[in-house]
């Protein structure tokens, strides 16, 4: 069966690559009917499943990936969750890693700027949504976008292929 990934944004494409290498990989925009900067998991998670239902069809898989950020009590954290939808229409959905983002990404969110673009200007680099990501540089690139996105693409595969034994 094939895939298609919601995004064309090469960490998450990739991220799917990786993890599925033997599949055919195939990539498209489609909406994630939830702001461009969500701002809770529900939130995050939402725009995951609309994407990967947005990609999925009778012989095809679809992965939905989405960033996002949330608060744990004051302090707001990255968040990232991917969802897998079949052909059925079974939907499996996981988180990935998250980290504390410093005070003035926070004040700058709730101003209504998007991450990738604030990290743009923060870290003095381009397209750092498309490469390192947020906890790339927030992790002095121990784990780039793309490495912490193929994490949720494997808890995607294994809770997939669990459920199809
Ligand atoms: O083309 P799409 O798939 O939409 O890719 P995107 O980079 O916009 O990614 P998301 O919509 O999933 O993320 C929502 C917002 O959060 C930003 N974002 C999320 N995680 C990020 C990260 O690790 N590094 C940089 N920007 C990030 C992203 O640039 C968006 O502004
Ligand atoms: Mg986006």
């Amino acid at each position: 069966m094939n895939i298609i990934v919601g995004s064309t944004n090469p960490a998450k494409v990739n991220a799917v690559k990786e993890v599925f290498y033997e599949k055919m990989v195939d990539s498209k925009v489609v909406p994630s009917h939830v702001s461009p900067q969500p701002f809770s998991d529900d939130e995050t998670r939402q725009g995951a499943i609309n994407r990967a239902v947005a990609c999925t069809s009778s012989d095809t898989m679809g992965i939905g990936l989405e960033g996002g950020v949330m608060y744990v009590e004051e302090q707001l954290f990255l968040c990232n969750w991917g969802a897998l939808v079949i052909p059925d229409q079974t939907i499996f959905t996981a988180s990935g890693a998250r980290i504390p983002l410093p005070k003035e990404i926070d004040i700058q969110l709730e101003h209504g700027m998007e991450l990738g673009d604030i990290m743009n200007a923060y870290a003095k680099r381009k397209n750092v949504g498309k490469k390192e990501g947020a906890i790339g540089i927030f992790t002095n690139e121990m784990i780039s976008r793309q490495t912490m996105f193929s994490h949720v693409v494997k808890l995607l595969r294994g809770q997939w292929e669990y459920n199809s034994r």
